[in-house]
């Protein structure tokens, strides 16, 4: 199918060569067209230009974006969106005064979602997720990485990642999936940890690898969860099996997980609320990307990652939503992007390049998503008419966006 998009105010994030990904000051540049149209053939980007040299294109649809600003589609690397029911109890625990780290000790959180999970039939779950799938597709996700580790037994951890895999065959956005098996130790394993990491080593890793059913590993690495040694023999060990490593670090506590998951070279550290001098020196010259959850601050009303430190000292940053029923009830990357300028001070440059070309980054997705590109995704964001993409995070409660493309067709 073909589409020409026309007249568009602004067109952004436009990039010939496209970087892999952007760091420090590179961060304050965003390329645009304006008047601008492009041309999608087959699900692609196959060309763009401004009006004024724009060639002959007759004979398939034509859609007039007069006003209106065009972009990549977000890309989201970090979410959880594979889960039973909900947590509003907790929620409401919260309010009346319970931390997040108070409900977890008390039986709630991640293993109070495994029971959910657990109970709940994969033909259930794939339509609970699909749904939840469906709406951020609609707020202008174009592709997503997802998480298990609401199952906590082998059985459930691979139920989540074929309702995954499921979801990645049915819908046309693009979807990479990550082990999380060690998110929190099950209740059958309280003061037995290392019996539970002995399962995800001998039982669950060999037949996640074996079934193909992700391509990352992660871990929560975190007081409480997993230590770090806990985390090195994950990531050795998930190495055997070629999964790269993405991973969960700083939320609360810096103990260390940083240096040890850029020495094992992962893709992301993720969270990053809690950062000293040392961890922004241990991120310098790798090629792992930093990537900040902005929304999950702000539910928990925990700190936001130091972004703007960070990226004045010369990092990348990749911003995604951690949509997950316990601390991020929300997959809304339009929010993520205007509370990363308003709370963590990021221009909005820096926030867009931060959640699609460095989003696309932390999921290994640089040389098909995340830009407007000749030979890239046609995954786009058409947004009603406004004065300019700056508007997009100011007006942070508005629904701006008019229509969403994803491979080449609107969702
Ligand atoms: N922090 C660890 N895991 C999830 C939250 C899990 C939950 O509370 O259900 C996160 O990324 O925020
Ligand atoms: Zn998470």
């Amino acid at each position: 199918m073909k589409l020409l998009l026309t007249h568009i105010k602004e067109l952004l994030q436009v990039r010939e060569n496209c970087p892999e990904k952007l760091s420090g000051k590179e961060m304050k540049k965003l390329p645009t067209l304006k008047n601008a149209w492009v041309f999608i053939n087959h699900g692609v980007i196959e060309d763009y230009g401004t009006m004024d040299k724009m060639g002959p294109h007759q004979g398939f649809k034509t859609l007039d974006c007069s006003g209106k600003i065009v972009m990549p589609a977000w890309c989201d690397s970090h979410s959880h969106i594979v889960y039973a029911g909900n947590r509003e109890q907790e929620f409401v625990d919260r309010i009346n005064g319970l931390s997040y780290q108070e409900i977890a000790e008390k039986g709630g959180g991640i293993v109070n979602s495994a029971k959910k999970l657990q109970k709940t039939s994969e033909e259930d779950l794939y339509h609970q997720s699909a749904a939840r799938l469906e709406e951020v597709m609609r707020l202008g996700t174009g592709a997503i990485e997802i998480k298990s580790g609401y199952g906590l037994t082998t059985e459930a951890e691979m139920k989540m990642l074929r309702v995954a895999k499921k979801l990645a065959e049915e819908y046309p956005i693009t979807i990479k999936t990550t082990f999380l098996g060690a998110h929190a130790i099950p209740t059958e394993y309280k003061g037995n940890k290392d019996g539970y990491l002995d399962l995800l080593c001998n039982e669950m890793l060999p037949k996640v690898a074996e079934e193909k059913l992700a391509e990352y590993v992660d871990i929560f690495c975190e007081e409480g969860y997993f230590s770090v040694n806990d985390m090195e023999r994950i990531l050795s060990e998930g190495k055997k099996y070629n999964l790269i490593p993405k991973v969960h670090v700083n939320q609360f506590n810096s103990i260390g997980g940083i240096a040890s998951a850029v020495k094992h070279n992962a893709l992301s550290v993720d969270h990053l609320e809690v950062m000293t001098d040392q961890d922004i020196e241990d991120l310098k010259n790798c090629d792992t990307m930093p990537v900040a959850l902005p929304s999950c601050s702000y539910f928990l009303g925990i700190p936001y990652a130091p972004g703007r430190k960070m990226i004045d000292a010369g990092l990348p940053l990749a911003l995604a939503t951690d949509y997950n029923p316990g601390s991020t009830p929300s997959g809304n990357m339009n929010f993520v992007v205007a509370t990363a300028c308003i709370k963590m001070r990021l221009t909005p440059e820096e926030a867009i390049n931060a959640a699609t070309i460095n989003g696309a980054y932390a999921m290994g997705l640089s040389n098909t998503h995340g830009s407007i590109t000749k030979g890239k995704m046609a995954n786009l964001i058409i947004t009603k008419p406004v004065p300019s993409y700056g508007y997009l995070p100011y007006a942070f409660g508005s629904n701006l966006i008019d229509s969403v493309i994803i491979n080449g067709k609107e969702v």
